[in-house]
C-alpha cells in the first residue's frame, strides 16, 4: 500500500456503532484523531446538512475539510464554504413531500440545506424502504431530469445531478495536491461509491450494502465504526506511523 496522505470517511453507518444508529463509535473517533496526528488529511464525507458535519468534525477535533449535502457543499475551515453546484432540489423535494406524504416526511435538517434535500421514511413503512425509494426515484428522475435520487439507509436524498460526494472529494484532493494513489475511501452505503471510486484503496465496512461490498477492494471483517478502527490500524502500520 502506498503512503496514504488523505483518508475519506462517510459518517452515518460508517463512523457509527452500526447502520441503524447515529451513535458514534468512540474508538473509531480516537482512530481518526490518531490518523490526523500522523499527518493524514482526514475528510468527513456525508449527506447530512453541512452544519451537522462541521459540528461533528469540530467536536471530534479534526482539522481537515468536511463535505455535506451529498457533496453539494465543502467546508474548508475558517469562513470558507464552497458550493459544488448552483442548482437546488428543493422544488422536487416539496413535490415528493406532498405526493408521498403517507410514506415519508422531511428531515429536520432541511431548513439548513441549500441544494440536497432529505426525506425520512415513516417508521411503519421502514420494512418497505427499498420499494418506496424506487418509486420516488423513478418519479423524480422522470419529472426532474437535473435531479438524482439516492438512499443512504438513513434517508432518501434528492441531489442536483451535477454534483456528488466524488466531485467534492476530487476538488479537495486537487486543492491539497493529493494524487489518487495516496488516498483511501471508506463507506457503508452504495451512495458512497461515488467518492470511494475516486480513491485508490476502496473500502466497504463489513455490514455495508452488498453492492458496495462487491465493488470494494477491501471489506473489513468488522461492521461500521469497528471496521474503521480495523482499516486505520492497517494504514498506520503500512505508513509506519507510531504517534
Ligand atoms: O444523511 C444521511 O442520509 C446519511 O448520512 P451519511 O452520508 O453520513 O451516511
Ligand atoms: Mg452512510
Amino acid at each position: 500500500m502506498l503512503m496514504i496522505r488523505l483518508a475519506a470517511f462517510d459518517i452515518d453507518g460508517t463512523l457509527t456503532i452500526n447502520r441503524s444508529s447515529s451513535i458514534l463509535c468512540l474508538e473509531a473517533v480516537e482512530a481518526l484523531r490518531k490518523l490526523e496526528r500522523n499527518g493524514v488529511i482526514v475528510v468527513l464525507v456525508s449527506s447530512n446538512a453541512l452544519p451537522v458535519v462541521v459540528g461533528l468534525k469540530k467536536y471530534i477535533g479534526l482539522s481537515g475539510p468536511a463535505i455535506g449535502e451529498t457533496g453539494a457543499l465543502i467546508y474548508y475551515g475558517g469562513e470558507e464554504i464552497v458550493a459544488t453546484t448552483k442548482y437546488s432540489a428543493k422544488q422536487a423535494y416539496l413535490d415528493v413531500l406532498e405526493k408521498y406524504k403517507e410514506y415519508v416526511y422531511g428531515s429536520w435538517q432541511n431548513m439548513f440545506r441549500l441544494h440536497d434535500y432529505a426525506l425520512r421514511i415513516r417508521k411503519q413503512y421502514l420494512s418497505r424502504d427499498n420499494e418506496i425509494y424506487s418509486s420516488i426515484k423513478e418519479y423524480v428522475e422522470n419529472k426532474y431530469p437535473h435531479i438524482k435520487v439516492g438512499y443512504s439507509g438513513y434517508a432518501i436524498h434528492l441531489t442536483p445531478k451535477d454534483t456528488g460526494k466524488g466531485k467534492a472529494l476530487k476538488q479537495i484532493m486537487e486543492k491539497h495536491g493529493i494524487k489518487q494513489e495516496e488516498t483511501i475511501g471508506v463507506g457503508d452505503s452504495i451512495m458512497d461509491w461515488e467518492f470511494i471510486k475516486e480513491t485508490k484503496i476502496k473500502v466497504a465496512v463489513a455490514n455495508a450494502d452488498p453492492e458496495l461490498r462487491k465493488k470494494a477492494d477491501i471489506v473489513t471483517t468488522k461492521p461500521s465504526g469497528y471496521g474503521v478502527i480495523e482499516i486505520i490500524g492497517k494504514i498506520l502500520a503500512n505508513n509506519k506511523f507510531t504517534r
